[in-house]
């Protein structure tokens, strides 16, 4: 079967065509304000040049702006990063889709290119901005998000530091609801996104641990019980067999904690032997997870004034110098390609990730880029939809913040939709959905 057309602002009145209207201006104004408001920061350390710098980039920042507003033609890139070609051959892809001299543009193209289009651009114009390249345009919403929801991560580590404390003597059924338990909990995490709020505070205040049950009605798709079957192997198996696990991380903040919580009980509950963490190599989709905000958080968890979060930080640290957790870093996730194109297009990381044996991948664009970004049918199956990536089992753990949607029992949708317009969108219903490597 074919798939379907991709999600574009084409489709007047979408969500796709909002988001490129409103919340992408939005965003870029709030990069504006940031450069800004960072200038002293720029001359203290770079003098004059840095002053020159900030300027540049903002009038870069302003133009991009204004192509977006005013649906210009998409442009070429002209820095000269590894990844710089393969944006201008997809762009010179996008060409060959369209008819009648028609050039790709930011209302025209589909939804899921021109978004990551402008993270690049993003990247683009503090390239060509040094000495200041290296400034993180979302790193101190990043960070805010990060202190405004320390409460809740708090409750997490007591959580974690609790359950370990008790895990010889708990059951097998036990385990397997604990770790459903914190499944849910990284499900949830990911209402917690600063790109769905336009950059505005979006972080959790309270503990999700309390409401897990009221939430549950508001999974879609579970899907946990495939999971415990791989999970459960490594603990009923021999002392000798690995289970390894990857997160394609999202969100840093509270979603980036629940990951952590819930790659350490896999590997404290002995339900997973090694966890590899896939972030991204630039500042993404506002909240995304870089290398900096990777280990920052560890660090903040290790420095903070209270013994469990400290502990967890602690651990955390240890995993990693002892590679039970490993950090890995690929240009692919921050390119616009569906993942149906990684064997083809990156295929050093289609064989890393053949190796394991299951791989969880967090959040909405991540889905979206699974899926392809299509108008598929609600009941499409998942497995379908990936369209022949299967590296290996894998789950998609997301809050619903795009149109795209596949894999429901026959109805679903059509209730969901006569009820509330806004199922798809607003991050109230999660899936956790599995797909076994085929
Ligand atoms: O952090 P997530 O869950 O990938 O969500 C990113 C957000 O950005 C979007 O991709 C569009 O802005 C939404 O679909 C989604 O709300
Ligand atoms: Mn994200």
């Amino acid at each position: 079967m074919e798939a379907p057309c991709p999600l574009s602002a084409k489709f007047e009145g979408t969500f796709a065509y909002y988001t490129v209207k409103d919340r992408l201006t939005q965003i870029l104004t709030k990069v504006i304000d940031t450069v800004h408001r960072n200038k002293n920061t720029f001359f203290e350390a770079h003098g004059d040049e840095g002053m020159e710098a900030e300027k540049k980039a903002l009038s870069f920042f302003s133009k991009l702006r204004n192509e977006l507003q005013t649906n210009k033609p998409i442009l070429p890139l002209n820095d000269e990063k590894p990844d710089t070609q393969i944006w201008n051959q997809y762009l010179d892809y996008q060409k060959t889709l369209l008819s009648n001299g028609e050039e790709p543009s930011w209302f025209r193209s589909p939804w899921l290119y021109v978004e990551c289009y402008m993270y690049r651009r993003i990247q683009e114009g503090m390239l060509l901005s040094p000495p200041i390249s290296e400034f993180d345009v979302f790193r101190d919403v990043k960070n805010e998000s990060f202190f405004q929801s320390q409460q809740a991560m708090l409750a997490l580590c007591i959580h974690l530091q609790e359950l370990k404390g008790k895990m010889s003597s708990l059951s097998n059924d036990e385990v397997r609801d604990e770790i459903h338990k914190l499944l849910q909990v990284s499900l949830w995490g990911n209402k917690c996104d600063l790109s769905i709020s336009g950059g505005q505070d979006n972080s959790q205040k309270t503990s999700v641990l309390s409401s897990l049950e009221d939430f549950k009605a508001f999974i879609l798709v579970d899907d946990m019980n495939s999971l415990w079957n791989i999970l459960s192997r490594n603990r009923d198996g021999n002392t000798e067999s690995r289970t390894r696990v990857d997160i394609v991380l999202d969100n840093a903040g509270f979603e980036l904690v629940t990951d952590f919580v819930l790659a350490d009980a896999m590997l404290s509950l002995n339900l997973a032997t090694e966890v590899h963490f896939h972030g991204k190599v630039m500042p993404w989709y506002v909240s995304d997870t870089t290398k900096r905000d990777f280990d920052w958080t560890i660090q903040q968890c290790l420095a903070i004034n209270n013994k469990w979060m400290s502990k967890c930080g602690q651990t955390w640290k240890e995993n990693l110098k002892k590679g039970r957790w490993v950090y890995h870093e690929h240009l692919f996730w921050t390119l616009p390609h569906e993942f149906c194109t990684m064997a083809e297009v990156a295929p050093d990381l289609y064989t890393e990730l053949q190796k394991s044996d299951l791989v969880f991948f967090k959040g909405d664009l991540n889905y979206r880029k699974l899926t392809g970004d299509r108008k598929w049918d609600f009941t499409v199956p998942f497995s379908q939809a990936l369209r022949s990536f299967h590296p290996a089992p894998l789950c998609s753990v997301r809050t619903l913040k795009a149109d795209v949607q596949v894999g429901l029992q026959a109805g679903v949708g059509e209730r969901l939709s006569a009820t509330e317009t806004d199922w798809m969108i607003s991050g109230k219903y999660g899936i956790i959905q599995f797909s076994p490597a085929v």
